[in-house]
């Protein structure tokens, strides 16, 4: 599996996903919080996003809006997961698609199915329709609630069934439902993971689940949702395999509700070959121009003799390095983050480092690719773009410059204050502003923020650039954009960063 490159969207979520472990660890092995599991209420907080979708106008779904509806009845106690969802949002991945994601490795770190993962969910700015169907109401309004969602009374069975394989009810949020001493009930009483005991225990009788055998009637919501056909659906989800097929079909599509004109991406898998953002830095005390990136190997045979090569070309085609045009991987490492490869994927991964120094600026960098020596008398695999032609440097004009760029973290350790610096050729510097798109990933809706970086004269004049720098105020998050000129958001954007690059320097504010 190859991907175009360079697809910064593409790459992000592929990072959040298999390689950094952060938005993953809150609900790693099925951990238990508030006596349900964290699993459960990202769960539940996935179909209460998409319980909006009105499938007749075709607005509402997966948008994050139940972000803004955590005060509906129906939505009692998902306030206490909110907080998991803040801090990782950018351009490059909403909230909505972070709410599917968790969903998806909260059935993973439960034993369960892993679901396809789609992304490009646009967030929504306010409250939606419709919601979540509340376990008072009768069959007739439950069906009614699943059919403008898009499902059908089976998939309502099958939906309600799979959802329920997760958490419980918390007698703080629903006590009408809860009318005696227990302050929670799993729906499962037999385990935390994801199994379709809540299917088997309902029909032997043995079940506890709250919305089945819950003195008070009106609100025994799944009784009326399994029992409306006679039970026909749930008695076929008896078979584990059954269930597990129908749970990952209707996950599937739930995750991918969303509102009309909404478009998402392709299913982000781990590519054979993943090639990192190629960032070009000027050199510190030299003319000259530096370039790092990273090539990542899915499932490389364990190789210690094994030679990988970044081989590159100047602007012109050509090589006119005397020291030639190529070097080896400076490092690598094993990329152990996510349990996606190992668990979801059954693969392992290894990144290798390169760093390219002495690039004359005159002639600067064109294009790239790698190659592979295993060293075992098999020719070397030669990686470049889906097109088969090298990895195309697209623009040197205006460049985060990592080198100088700084993270200072507080004396607290907690929040970080970063200097942004950006290298601007000399010929353009002055013409337009250089703006800097900042993301606030800590509220809902993300907010976005545009700084101009100003000349900053500290950093003298090298190899053809001049140097631009800005430190934003209200600054919490590690993602932006960089522009020539106007912001205009997707668009004319010349490079995305991460603060994170610049980690490496991290300072002391005393
Ligand atoms: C017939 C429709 C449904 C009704 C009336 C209903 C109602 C409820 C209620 C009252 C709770 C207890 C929440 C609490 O105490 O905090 C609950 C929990 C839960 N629901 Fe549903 N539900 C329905 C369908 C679904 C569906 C389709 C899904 C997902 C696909 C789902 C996922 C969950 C999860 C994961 C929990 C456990 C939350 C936790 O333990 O924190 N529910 N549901």
């Amino acid at each position: 599996k190859m991907f175009h490159w360079p697809n910064r969207q593409m790459e992000m979520l592929d990072t959040v996903f298999f390689e950094q472990t952060a938005f993953q660890t809150p609900v790693s092995k099925c951990v238990v919080r508030d006596n349900s599991t964290v699993a459960a209420q990202w769960v539940r907080m996935a179909f209460h996003d998409i319980a909006t979708h009105n499938i007749d106008d075709g607005t509402g779904g997966m948008d994050s809006s139940v972000f803004f509806e955590l005060d509906r009845g129906e939505n009692a106690g998902l306030a206490r997961a909110f907080p998991d969802f803040l801090g990782f949002g950018s351009r490059l991945i909403s909230l909505a698609d972070l709410i599917a994601a968790g969903a998806i490795v909260a059935s993973l770190e439960c034993n369960g199915p892993v679901f396809p993962y789609r992304a490009g969910r646009v967030d929504a700015t306010g409250q939606g329709g419709g919601g979540a169907p509340k376990p008072f109401l009768n069959l007739t309004d439950l069906q009614e609630s699943f059919r403008r969602q898009g499902f059908n009374n089976a998939e309502m069975i099958g939906l309600t069934a799979c959802g329920h394989a997760f958490g419980g009810v918390t007698k703080k949020d629903f006590p009408d439902v809860m009318q005696d001493e227990r302050q929670f009930q799993f729906f499962n009483n037999r385990t935390t993971l994801f199994d379709n005991g809540i299917v088997t225990q309902y029909l032997e009788g043995t079940t506890f689940n709250p919305l089945v055998v819950g003195v008070n009637a009106t609100t025994n919501s799944d009784i009326r949702v399994f029992n409306s056909d006679q039970n026909a659906t749930v008695k076929g989800l008896a078979d584990p395999a059954a269930f597990t097929k129908t749970c990952t079909d209707l996950f599937t599509r739930m995750l991918n509700v969303v509102p009309a004109g909404v478009t998402l991406t392709d299913v982000i898998e781990p590519w054979d070959y993943k090639v990192g953002e190629a960032r070009i830095s000027v050199a510190n005390n030299t003319d000259k121009l530096s370039m790092s990136t990273t090539l990542r190997l899915l499932n490389p045979k364990d190789n210690p003799r094994r030679q990988v090569k970044l081989v590159w070309v100047d602007t012109h085609g050509r090589c006119s390095q005397w020291s030639g045009c190529s070097a080896l991987a400076s490092g690598s490492t094993p990329i152990t983050g996510s349990t996606f490869f190992q668990k979801g994927f059954g693969k392992t991964a290894i990144q290798y480092n390169f760093n390219i120094k002495d690039i004359d600026p005159s002639t600067s960098i064109g294009k790239f690719w790698f190659e592979i020596d295993e060293r075992d008398g098999s020719r070397p695999t030669e990686v470049k773009n889906d097109d088969g032609k090298g990895y195309n440097i697209a623009q040197d004009d205006v460049l985060f410059d990592v080198t100088r760029s700084t993270l200072f973290t507080n004396a607290d350790g907690t929040n970080f204050t970063s200097q942004i610096v950006i290298a601007v050729k000399d010929n353009l510097a002055g013409k337009a502003p250089i703006n800097v798109e900042t993301v606030d990933a800590y509220t809902a809706p993300l907010k976005y923020d545009v700084h101009e970086a100003k000349l900053d004269t500290r950093f003298k004049k090298t190899a053809g650039y001049t140097f631009f720098s800005l430190t934003p105020p209200t600054f919490r998050n590690a993602a932006f954009d960089v522009y020539y000129g106007q912001v205009v958001p997707q668009n004319l954007k010349v490079q995305h960063g991460q603060v994170a690059e610049a980690l490496s320097k991290v300072q002391s504010l005393s």
